[in-house]
């Protein structure tokens, strides 16, 4: 067998016999379907990610939040027709309780300033960036879980809350290389479609459905958005009437429309003039079309889009002043919007923006005699009191798999234990980029 101080290419000792596990039985190695694992070159975009999330989050001074992935399933009882409700990923649980994955943060967040009612000081500003998931038929071959972003601020009834959650997202947006050339924000109001409704007296009570079956405009047949609209109290006159507005792109139009005395109208023109203050103008259009799918909204809303129309929308938001109440709790203002992990990914990648993230490991440290693994030990922990990274070589290895390794992550540095120089206290340094070697004292090391 190979002399102990010579590198081999195996570790361990061939002696002990394996040990009896249970009888084998296969199992599938992918995850569930419509899930991801997070291997690390995806966990690190993945961090990449987040980590703008966050830091664009805490630049607006909002605060990090989190919730459980499991919520009760009466979170999520919209009676609006939604797709998240038809898409629930929901079962009972072993105290016959109703509980559902959560399909997305809002919900939870309005449970939680309930429950802090009156002991926090207004305006919340929180963000939290949570697992969602949905069950839908795999024969659409989508996925089940996704991972959104959400910012939201509780207790500002003002469009001033929305210009400033639509320039977090701006920033978020430039600090990744898009522009105003890449991609853009739909605006509207929800009040456009509240002042129509009422001016043909649809009762108050279909408003978030027909907001919902607004929303599905451009994705199912015209005929059975009509139809659907019919069936929520809607006359034929008032049907037609609703579609012309919501093809409404300038402001001044919309006024035709409506007149000049409405909220919709009011809410639009300060937030675009907010928009000129921020800077951000270019990156706005009103469209009267955009409702967004979710039945809460109650006023502006607003979709984040890519200006090549490959992609589904980026991101979405809006203010939802009525969402409390539908809890038992007091109404507050609110407005955020949610940002999926999928969509944005894709467009940086039709874009050529993603970014190189490869493993970086400032040292890696391998004794070069059995008999000083320990004092690599040693060496390693030196340096990672000083802050720095480490890759200990924990198994008698040749050199040539060590020098492969530190090429493999990145290492700026190979740190060698040897007999000869740890007997005066000193180990071996090598910069890998330039080849530089040098013997360094140990109590020099840094
Ligand atoms: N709401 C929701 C949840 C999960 C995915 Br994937 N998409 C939407």
């Amino acid at each position: 067998s190979a002399n102990q101080n010579v590198r081999t290419g195996r570790s361990g000792s061939a002696t002990s016999p394996p040990v009896e596990h249970d009888t084998a039985q296969k199992i599938d190695v992918n995850p569930p379907k419509g899930t991801r694992d997070f291997p690390p070159e995806d966990m690190r975009l993945r961090n990449w990610l987040f980590h703008h999330f966050r830091e664009v989050s805490q630049q607006f001074g909002f605060e990090e939040v989190d919730f459980p992935v499991l919520e009760s399933e009466a979170l999520y009882i919209r009676k609006a027709g939604e797709e998240i409700r038809d898409q629930l990923y929901c079962f009972e649980d072993r105290g016959n309780r109703r509980v559902a994955l959560r399909p997305e943060l809002t919900p939870s967040l309005a449970r939680l300033v309930i429950q802090k009612g009156k002991s926090v000081s207004l305006p919340l500003k929180w963000f939290a960036i949570g697992q969602c998931w949905r069950y839908e038929r795999m024969t659409r071959g989508r996925r089940r879980e996704h991972y959104q972003w959400n910012m939201d601020i509780i207790g500002v009834p003002d469009v001033t809350g929305e210009a400033e959650l639509i320039s977090s997202i701006i920033t978020f947006f430039k600090r990744i290389g898009l522009t105003a050339s890449d991609v853009g924000f739909k605006v509207s109001s929800r009040k456009v479609l509240q002042e129509v409704l009422r001016c043909y007296s649809v009762p108050e009570n279909m408003f978030g459905r027909v907001c919902i079956i607004i929303d599905k405009i451009g994705k199912i047949p015209m005929d059975d958005i009509r139809k659907d609209l019919l069936s929520a109290d809607m006359s034929e006159v008032a049907i037609e009437d609703l579609l012309q507005v919501l093809s409404l792109k300038s402001l001044a139009k919309l006024e035709e429309k409506l007149g000049a005395s409405g909220e919709a109208l009011s809410d639009l023109k300060q937030l675009f003039s907010l928009a000129e203050k921020y800077g951000y103008s270019e990156w706005l259009q009103f469209d009267a079309s955009i409702v967004r799918g979710l039945a809460y909204y109650t006023g502006i809303v607003f979709e984040g889009f890519d200006r090549e129309g490959k992609l589904r929308a980026i991101c979405g938001g809006g203010r939802y002043d009525r969402l409390l109440s539908t809890f038992g709790g007091d109404d507050l203002p609110a407005c955020g919007f949610g940002f999926g992990d999928a969509v944005i990914v894709e467009l940086l990648k039709e874009r050529g923006l993603l970014p190189e993230l490869n493993l970086q490991v400032e040292n890696i440290v391998c004794s070069l005699d059995q008999e000083l693994q320990g004092a690599a030990s040693a060496v390693a922990t030196i340096l990672r009191e000083k802050g720095q990274s480490v890759d200990l070589v924990l198994e008698n290895k040749p050199l040539k798999w060590v020098f492969k390794r530190a090429a493999r992550i990145n290492a700026r540095r190979l740190i060698l234990v040897g007999k000869a120089e740890w007997q005066k206290g000193m180990v071996n340094v090598k910069t890998l980029s330039t080849g530089e070697q040098l013997e360094i004292k140990l109590d020099e090391l840094e």
